[in-house]
C-alpha cells in the first residue's frame, strides 16, 4: 500500500508527499510535474550516492530529462556555504538555467543544503526531495525549511523554499545503520509530544514492531508524522507563530549538537533538549512526574542516550543564547501544557534551564 499526502498552502495544493516501498512510482510521480527536456541534478552524499543514485537516475531518465549527479562528503560538517559554492560551480559549468531542477537524494543534510542551493541559484529554481533517512522522511523533507550552518551556528543561513515533490522509498531505511535509524525517532516522538497524545501512545505501544522495521507499522508511523508536520506547516509556513512548536527540544538541543561537534546526531540532541523542556514542564506543574518518567522510558526504549558528558551546563546555556532562538533578548522555549499540547514560552530563566540540565549534562 502506498500513500500520498498533499501539502496545501493558502488552500492550494502545492506538493505531494509520496510514501512508497521502492522507486517504481517515482517516474509517475515526477511526470505529474510536467517537466521534460530539462536538466535535473541529483544532489547526494558519499554514503547515499553509491547506494541509490543510479536507481534514481535511471527512473528520472525515463521522464525525458537529462540527469546529472553531484556528490559531496557525507555529514553535518559538509552542511555549509563552501559545499553550496561548489554545487553552484557545478551547476554553472553544466549550464543549468532557471527551468532546470535539483533533486535532493539523502538525509536531512542533503535536503537542507540542496533546498538552499535551489532557493538561491539564479534567484530560485525548483527542487524535489527524495529523503532516505528516517529523520528526513518524517521531518526535514517537508515544509520547505532549507539552509546551512554558518561558522558554529546551526541553520544560520537559509530560506523557505517549498519542494515540488517529496518521494520516499521506505526500503532505503534498511541500509541505515541502527543508531542513525533510531535518531529519527527524536523528531517522531516530538511530533506526538507537541501535537498528538494518541499518536504518542501508539508509538509507546508499538516500539518493538517499529524497531523491528515491520513494514505496515513503519508506514503508519511515517504517514502519521508527515501528517502532523503537514498540519503545522500549512498553518504557518514561514514560522511567524506556531510553526515554532516544531522546535520543541531544539533550543538546548542545537546548543548540545554544536558543543559536541556533531558527534551526537541531530535526533539524539533533540531528545536531550526535550528531556530538559519536559523537566521544566513538570516544575511548572503542566505535566506530572509520572508522565515525565514515562517519556524518559520511551526515549530509552528507542535507544536514546539520556545524558551526555564532556560539555558544561553553562556552555549549553551560553551557546543557546547566542543562537537564533533569541527574540528581543529573551530565549524562545517550547514547553508542554500537557502531553500532545505544546506552547511557546518566553519566560524560562537561566536557573530553570540549569536545573533542567543537571540530570542530562554529567
Ligand atoms: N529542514 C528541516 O525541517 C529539518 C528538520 C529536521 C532536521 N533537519 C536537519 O537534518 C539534518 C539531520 O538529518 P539526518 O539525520 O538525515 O542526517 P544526514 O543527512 O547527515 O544523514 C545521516 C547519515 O546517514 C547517511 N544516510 C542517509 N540515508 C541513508 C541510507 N538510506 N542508507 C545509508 N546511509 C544513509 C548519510 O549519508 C549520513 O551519513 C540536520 O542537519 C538537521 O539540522 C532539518
Ligand atoms: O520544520 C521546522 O519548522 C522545524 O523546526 C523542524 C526541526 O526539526 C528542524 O530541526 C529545523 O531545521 C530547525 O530549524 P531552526 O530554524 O530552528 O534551525
Ligand atoms: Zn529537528
Amino acid at each position: 500500500m502506498s500513500e500520498i499526502i498533499t501539502v496545501h498552502l493558502d488552500q492550494k495544493p502545492i506538493y505531494d508527499i509520496v510514501i512508497e516501498k521502492d522507486f517504481s512510482q517515482l517516474g509517475t510521480a515526477f511526470s505529474r510535474l510536467n517537466v521534460t527536456g530539462r536538466k535535473i541534478c541529483i544532489v547526494t552524499d558519499s554514503n547515499v550516492g553509491p547506494l541509490y543514485a543510479k536507481a534514481v537516475q535511471e527512473v528520472l531518465e525515463t521522464t525525458g530529462n537529462q540527469i546529472f549527479v553531484y556528490t559531496f562528503a557525507a555529514g553535518e560538517e559538509s552542511k555549509n556555504l563552501n559545499t553550496v559554492q561548489d554545487l553552484y560551480e557545478f551547476l554553472i559549468e553544466n549550464h543549468f538555467d532557471r527551468k532546470d531542477m535539483l533533486a535532493a537524494l539523502g538525509g536531512g543534510v542533503v535536503g537542507d543544503l540542496t533546498g538552499f542551493t535551489a532557493a538561491t541559484y539564479l534567484r530560485g529554481i525548483s527542487f524535489i526531495q527524495i529523503p532516505t533517512s528516517l529523520l528526513a522522511q518524517v521531518d526535514s523533507s517537508i515544509g520547505g525549511k532549507t539552509g546551512v550552518d554558518f561558522r558554529a551556528y546551526k541553520n544560520m543561513v537559509g530560506a523557505f523554499h517549498q519542494p515540488k515533490l517529496v518521494y520516499m522509498n521506505m526500503s532505503t531505511l534498511l541500509s541505515l545503520d541502527t543508531r542513525l535509524f533510531n535518531s529519527g525517532f527524536g523528531e517522531i516522538i516530538k511530533h506526538g509530544l507537541i501535537k498528538d497524545a494518541a499518536y504518542y501512545r501508539w508509538l509507546q505501544n508499538n516500539a518493538a514492531k517499529i524497531q523491528a522495521k515491520d513494514y505496515d507499522a513503519l508506514e503508519q508511523m511515517i504517514a502519521g508524522s508527515c501528517n502532523i508536520k503537514r498540519e503545522v506547516v500549512e498553518l504557518d509556513p514561514t514560522e511567524q507563530g506556531d510553526r515554532a512548536l516544531l522546535n520543541f527540544g531544539h533550543t538546548l538541543g542545537h546548543a548540545i549538537e554544536k558543543l559536541m561537534n556533531f558527534q551526537l546526531y541531530h535526533g539524539e540532541c533533540v531528545v536531550l533538549g526535550m528531556i530538559a523542556a519536559l523537566n521544566i514542564s513538570v516544575t511548572r506543574g503542566h505535566i506530572t512526574q509520572a508522565e515525565y518518567d514515562d517519556a524518559i522510558q520511551m526515549f530509552k526504549d528507542y535507544a536514546f542516550p539520556t545524558n551526555v558528558t564532556g560539555i558544561s551546563i553553562d556552555d549549553v546555556i551560553r551557546v543557546s543564547k547566542s543562537d537564533k532562538k533569541m527574540e528581543a533578548n529573551q530565549i524562545k522555549f517550547i514547553l508542554l501544557k500537557q502531553i500532545g499540547n505544546a506552547y511557546i514560552d518566553r519566560t524560562v530563566t537561566d536557573d530553570e534551564m540549569k536545573r533542567s540540565l543537571t540530570d542530562i549534562i554529567r
